[in-house]
């Protein structure tokens, strides 16, 4: 089923354009990996999905619908969550963190706590509950940037470099999160370096070369 599907949609700076892609399309429930050298325009592309820039697009349809697209739609804006590659963390505590968006979004507090729990418990973060937010280390602020997007169950999860500046054991644990974020139904976009994401078992390549996409 096609979750997202945007025609020519163009990013320019001043005169130098990034991308100008005839059909962007992304199915439900599919994981894909966004490739392309430094600079090709990869974050861009994620933040103009997630409204965080503008971009030009002459037509989009999300499940199957035409919506708007600029200004950037609430209804896409409550389903599709960006992971910034260093996710900023609030100096309140890490289940504050993780509940921070289902506060904002009006879900009474003892349905967030139990939410925040789960999404604790699915990241493996349970025993950083009373941490200093200020003092994880980059596998653990990763991790609980993923309970923070995973609990708001978007239908779209844009990951941005999630494993960069990890190695060993938490950057597996980062890893080993991205297959779950699919099985519930939702789409997920890495933009990536690394090889093991890239050749993740029934991941969709998506590579920005020259500002087009080429699909493998
Ligand atoms: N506001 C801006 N004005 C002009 N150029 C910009 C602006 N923002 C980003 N760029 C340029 O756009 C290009 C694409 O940047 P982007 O961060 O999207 O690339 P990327 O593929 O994610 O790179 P990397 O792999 O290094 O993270 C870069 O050359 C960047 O310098």
């Amino acid at each position: 089923m096609s979750l997202l599907r945007i025609d020519k949609l163009r990013k320019a700076h001043g005169a130098r354009v990034l991308f100008d892609l005839d059909a962007f399309a992304l199915d439900a429930g599919r994981a894909y990996v966004l490739t392309g050298i430094n600079g090709a325009g990869k974050s861009t592309l994620l933040r103009v999905l997630a409204g965080l820039e503008a971009g030009d697009a002459s037509g989009v349809a999300w499940q199957g619908q035409a919506t708007a697209w600029s200004p950037y739609p609430p209804a896409l804006r409550a389903a599709i969550v960006y992971v910034h590659q260093h996710p900023v963390m609030f100096a309140s505590s890490v289940a504050a963190n993780i509940g921070y968006g289902l506060r904002a979004r009006g879900v009474p507090r003892a349905q967030a706590a139990q939410a925040v729990a789960q999404a604790m418990a699915w990241a493996g973060v349970e025993h950083l509950r009373g941490s200093d937010p200020a003092r994880l280390s980059g596998g653990e602020v990763q991790r609980v940037a993923l309970a923070r997007a995973w609990v708001l169950r978007p239908s779209l999860l844009l990951l941005d470099e999630p494993t960069a500046n990890l190695d060993g054991a938490a950057r597996e644990q980062v890893i080993s999160l991205i297959p779950a974020l699919t099985a519930a139904g939702g789409t997920v976009v890495m933009a990536c370096h690394d090889r093991d994401l890239i050749g993740m078992p029934g991941v969709q390549r998506l590579k920005l070369r020259d500002g087009k996409l080429e699909t493998k």
